[in-house]
């Protein structure tokens, strides 16, 4: 299943659920509409049949064996309409699995090939978030309400003619009472997804807030700091607002939807006793009365609750219909799904030509005018102040924004040219918020290069992983974290080294570390940068790190500020130029003097 780009419409759930399972969904239409057409008319007949032939046995008109046929056809009737409504509830079960199955996947990869400023954007997150929060679930609530209704339609058409065939104008009576109530459902339907859409930020905040207080990865500081308290104080105010919110449009809707079928109650109270004469003056059995009724309130119990509800119902699928049009129509990334090339291609040169960038959502040009060239075979440091824009070059070079102003070559090819698998293969980063896998070592370490089998343990190696190995309880084998059974935690440092030979395992010829080593101590953190440089001698490394201690080592410093590069060098150049590299430097230096 694959969401194409169109105008999607709350009626699409019924050809989504018939993609997603085209034969329950067919037998559940079948089924609702036999069920609907025929439970509410031939229940009133068969209860008609019972009441009359019970009466005229109780007034010696038949003798008492007459009883046995009506009961059974009566029973017979209610079995075999609960067993309909049982299947139907199977099928839509199995219906809903298969959406799970098929839907989601379809989402997930919508979501993969996001251009990447969707993702960074507030409002576009929002709307992803809403979109796929649970897409079975708003496909499925809008399918059985489609389902519900039309067994309404064709249940309450049943029961008219029945009306009809007994005292024709009640019918009309019935239906002209209905009508506002269709309009006001379907407002009621729209203003609760959209106040739940309003919603949506305040529990998106009481999620995070939820997470501070709660999860796992805040525990230390949780305990440390205490703040339980405030942030508990902060948690239901956001909740308590959202709450609010949607309270009041439910309790609207609820108004409104309630008070309109109140009317119809009272309309169908009237018919009833409208027919009590022709059962007086002998013109309708009391059996038919009985049954008739039956089906009037069951009538009523339809198109004034259950007919509101589908059409509120459908009316927020519409909503999300809305939201789903919006979600297909966000750009995606080129190429974004593709897997790195096998063979990267052989890299030669890499230069940033006059490069100006600004962030989609940002005011200012975070790179403005960046020139530099990288060999292949050489060690680069990217040093600069907080901010100055060096990770935002590793998210160009690696394809997440296109929109920069001149050029970047690879190779003297402009980047633009190059497909995202290529990209992919070329280049490797272990970013500072690197992620960490509650997965085996080894699957942690395949995860860099997923065309390479059987090289975990020599990656590990060389990332210096052999003794934190060594002690784990089943080697490469043992789980992370504390997600798996039997998972062992590692410290900082030893997640840092996982992140790392992560990167080593790739065949990128081109490997950059953005300030993984921050939660290093100084020591471990010229370890992990000498290390990396003594494996990756001969190969092209790029080392962002306000550490200058460790980017000593590189072949040529490449100093940033302002979006520029203001100098470049080896150390020792760089020192007797007196700028700002032996600036930083210096008041390095005097900490640890
Ligand atoms: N997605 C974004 N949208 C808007 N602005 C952003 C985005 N990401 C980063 N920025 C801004 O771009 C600037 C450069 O960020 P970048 O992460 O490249 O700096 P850096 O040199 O790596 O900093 P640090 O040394 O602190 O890691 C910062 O001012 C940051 O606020």
């Amino acid at each position: 299943m694959v969401f194409t780009k169109k105008d999607y419409k709350s009626s699409d759930v019924l050809r989504l659920a018939f993609e997603a399972s085209p034969v329950c969904t067919v037998l559940h239409a079948l089924l609702s509409v036999t069920y609907a057409a025929l439970k509410t008319a031939i229940l009133a007949l068969a209860t008609a049949n019972f009441v009359d032939t019970a009466t005229e046995i109780l007034q010696d008109v038949r003798p008492q064996g007459d009883i046995y046929w009506p009961l059974a056809l009566l029973l017979l009737t209610l079995g075999v309409f609960t067993t309909i409504g049982a299947v139907t509830q199977l099928l839509c079960s199995r219906i809903n699995l298969n959406l799970q199955r098929k839907l989601k996947p379809a989402v997930v990869r919508i979501h993969a090939a996001l251009d990447f400023k969707h993702i960074e954007n507030a409002e576009s997150w929002e709307l992803i978030s809403r979109v796929s929060r649970d897409p079975v679930k708003s496909i499925m609530d809008g399918f059985s309400a489609f389902m519900q209704l039309l067994q309404i339609i064709i249940s309450v058409s049943s029961v008219l003619i029945l009306i009809v065939t007994q005292v024709w104008w009640a019918a009309l009576v019935i239906l002209a009472f209905s009508a506002p109530m269709f309009g006001l459902s379907l407002r009621a339907g729209k203003k609760t997804y959209q106040a739940g859409r309003e919603a949506e930020k305040f529990n998106r905040r009481t999620d995070y807030l939820g997470e501070v207080l709660t999860g796992r990865d805040n525990v230390d500081e949780r305990t440390i700091f205490g703040y339980d308290d405030e942030i508990n104080r902060k948690w239901q105010e956001q909740y308590k607002a959202g709450r609010i919110l949607q309270l009041k449009v439910t309790a609207k809707s609820f108004l409104i939807t309630k008070s309109s079928s109140m009317i119809i109650a009272l309309t169908a109270l009237f018919v009833a006793l409208t027919l009590i004469s022709p059962v007086v003056n002998g013109q309708m059995t009391a059996g038919m009365f009985m049954g008739v009724m039956g089906a009037v309130f069951s009538m009523i119990q339809q198109l004034g609750f259950q007919m509101s509800r589908s059409l509120e119902s459908i009316s927020r699928t519409g909503e999300y219909m809305k939201d789903l049009t919006a979600f297909t129509q966000l750009s995606e990334a080129k190429d974004a799904l593709s897997e790195p090339d096998v063979e990267p291609i052989a890299f030669e040169s890499l230069e940033f030509r006059n490069v100006r960038f600004q962030y989609p959502s940002g005011d200012r040009l975070i790179l403005d005018g960046l020139s530099f060239r990288l060999e292949a075979g050489c060690h680069y440091a990217f040093v600069g102040k907080n901010g100055a824009g060096k990770t935002t070059i590793t998210k160009l070079l690696t394809g997440l924004y296109t929109e920069y102003e001149g050029e970047i070559l690879i190779n003297g090819k402009e980047l633009r040219e190059y497909s995202t698998s290529a990209l992919k293969a070329l280049f490797s980063v272990v970013y500072q918020d690197f992620a960490k896998y509650y997965i085996s070592v080894k699957d942690n370490i395949l995860i860099g290069d997923i065309h390479t089998k059987g090289k975990e343990a020599q990656a590990a190696h060389l990332a210096g992983l052999d003794e934190t190995i060594a002690e784990l309880k089943h080697g490469i084998d043992t789980p992370l974290g504390k997600i798996l059974e039997g998972g062992q935690d590692l410290s900082g440092g030893q997640w840092q080294r996982v992140a790392i030979a992560r990167s080593l395992i790739s065949h990128a010829p081109v490997k950059m570390l953005d300030e993984p080593t921050a939660a290093l101590d100084p020591i471990s953190e010229s370890r992990v940068y000498s290390d990396f440089e003594k494996v990756m001698r001969g190969k092209t490394t790029v080392f962002i790190s306000h550490r200058l201690g460790s980017t000593k080592l590189a072949d040529e410093i490449l100093v940033i500020d302002d979006g520029k590069i203001i100098e470049r060098g080896t150390h020792d150049v760089l020192m007797q130029a007196n700028g700002q590299y032996a600036e930083m430097f210096e008041a390095q230096r005097e900490w640890y003097q």
